[in-house]
């Protein structure tokens, strides 16, 4: 192990690494909520401040993800449609299977320069979580809560608000609903096979209203759908953890870009377009366990340094700060502001211990879990 590879993987530096996390997060979000008035007179102005915020949070995680791990990301693409990334607002199809997906869709925005507008059909749950679901409020993220009754109308509505945003983003939206397990899998192939569908052998069957409802809502504000699906070198099983270690991952991206006017209105239609869509996703993951690569030629962006300078800007505001308060607290001497200082330390790792499973995929939600024995009787039906 080498001198460097030593030094990432002392708690030490993870501690700091969280600290300067935590501490900017809460400061950002301040900031964002000071941003509160300016929605009644400059809303414009206020979404493009809450972007910039957003970045420093956001592309805290990128940096630990391309300058402490150093994982390399490769991205295989037509080169003709590489040029309209990031100068154009998309939705995006990943699949979802590995615990830092997001995180690698994250240092895509960041190469394209999307990072900080950049938004996704995420579950309610994740609105709770400090820092980032808290960033997200101001960043008009949407939410739904996996219940249709519910989400037809919220998710349609949050959608909308989106047709006049001032600044390029990418939808993300994960139609598998949940992240795959092997129990998910089986389940949905007994519904794939209950409605007659095709089996996939890399991904849970695509949830289709999602899908519809945000190419409806977001036609003529969003230029294409960006078809993407990930896998990483070598069977690895990335995590966050393993990023603040500093382990090196190797992420392959496929991006196919798809005009929107190719795709059905037609609900009934458009459900199974995206049933097509995942059938031939599966076949670049077959081709990629066969050949260790996805189709087409490699078009990589590279990494900007922008993320690390907001890393490093952050840490030396806030480092000196609890230098010095460290030091003041030990030259102290009293146990009792040593013992309350400790507690507190305590709390927060805690706390970030708590938020990073959020990201794991032991820790993850039942959905999908359940037989839902109505969907297995009944055959499919195109429902508005
Ligand atoms: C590469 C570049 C990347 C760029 C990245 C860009 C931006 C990044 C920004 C942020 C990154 C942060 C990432 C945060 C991640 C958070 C992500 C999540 O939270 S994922 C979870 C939430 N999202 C979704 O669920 C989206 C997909 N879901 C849907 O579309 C759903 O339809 C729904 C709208 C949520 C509604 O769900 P509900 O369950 O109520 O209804 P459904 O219609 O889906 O269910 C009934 C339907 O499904 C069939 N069914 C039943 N059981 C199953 C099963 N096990 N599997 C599959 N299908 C099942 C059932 O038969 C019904 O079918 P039908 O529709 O025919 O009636
Ligand atoms: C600089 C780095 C510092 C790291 C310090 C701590 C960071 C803490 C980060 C918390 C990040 C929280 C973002 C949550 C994103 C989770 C994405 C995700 O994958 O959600 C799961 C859902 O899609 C589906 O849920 P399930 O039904 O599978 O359940």
């Amino acid at each position: 192990m080498g001198l460097l590879q030593l030094l990432k993987s002392q708690f030490l530096c993870q501690l700091i690494i969280c600290y300067v996390f935590l501490a900017s997060g809460l400061i950002v979000n301040l900031l964002q909520l000071c941003t509160s008035p300016l929605w009644l007179i400059n809303k414009q102005l206020a979404r493009r401040l809450n972007v910039r915020l957003a970045y420093c949070i956001s592309s805290q995680m990128v940096a630990a993800l391309e300058w402490w791990s150093g994982t390399e990301c490769t991205l295989y693409t037509d080169p003709k449609s590489y040029s309209l990334y990031g100068n154009e607002n998309a939705i995006v199809v990943l699949n979802h299977m590995f615990e830092i997906d997001f995180l690698c869709g994250w240092t895509f925005c960041e190469r394209f320069g999307v990072l900080g507008s950049s938004k996704v059909l995420a579950k309610k749950e994740l609105a709770y979580v400090p820092i980032i679901g808290w960033m997200w409020y101001f960043l008009e993220i949407v939410f739904c809560k996996r219940k249709w009754e519910e989400d037809r109308t919220t998710v349609a509505q949050s959608l909308q608000r989106l047709q006049d945003y001032p600044e390029n983003f990418w939808f993300l939206l994960y139609c598998e609903g949940t992240r795959f397990t092997p129990k998910k899998h089986q389940i949905s192939m007994q519904v794939a096979e209950s409605k007659g569908l095709p089996k996939l052998k890399y991904h849970l069957l695509p949830r289709t209203k999602g899908f519809w409802v945000t190419v409806q809502n977001l036609r003529g504000t969003a230029a294409a759908v960006y078809d993407s699906t990930l896998n990483f070198r070598n069977n690895e099983a990335p995590t966050l953890l393993g990023i603040l270690n500093g382990k090196k991952y190797h992420a392959d991206l496929y991006v196919r870009r798809i005009p929107l006017e190719l795709i059905p209105e037609d609900e009934a239609e458009c459900a199974a377009w995206l049933h097509k869509l995942y059938q031939e996703k599966d076949s670049f993951q077959e081709h990629y366990t066969e050949t260790g690569r996805f189709p087409g030629p490699i078009v990589s962006p590279a990494r900007r340094p922008w993320s690390l300078i907001n890393w490093l800007f952050w840490s030396c505001l806030l480092l000196y700060p609890l230098a010095l308060l460290l030091i003041q607290l030990i030259s102290s001497g009293s146990v009792l502001t040593i013992v309350v200082s400790a507690a507190i330390c305590y709390a927060a790792s805690a706390g970030v211990r708590w938020m990073i499973g959020q990201t794991e995929i032991n820790r993850g939600s039942n959905y999908g879990n359940k037989e839902q024995i109505d969907s297995l009787r009944k055959p499919s039906k195109a429902s508005t």
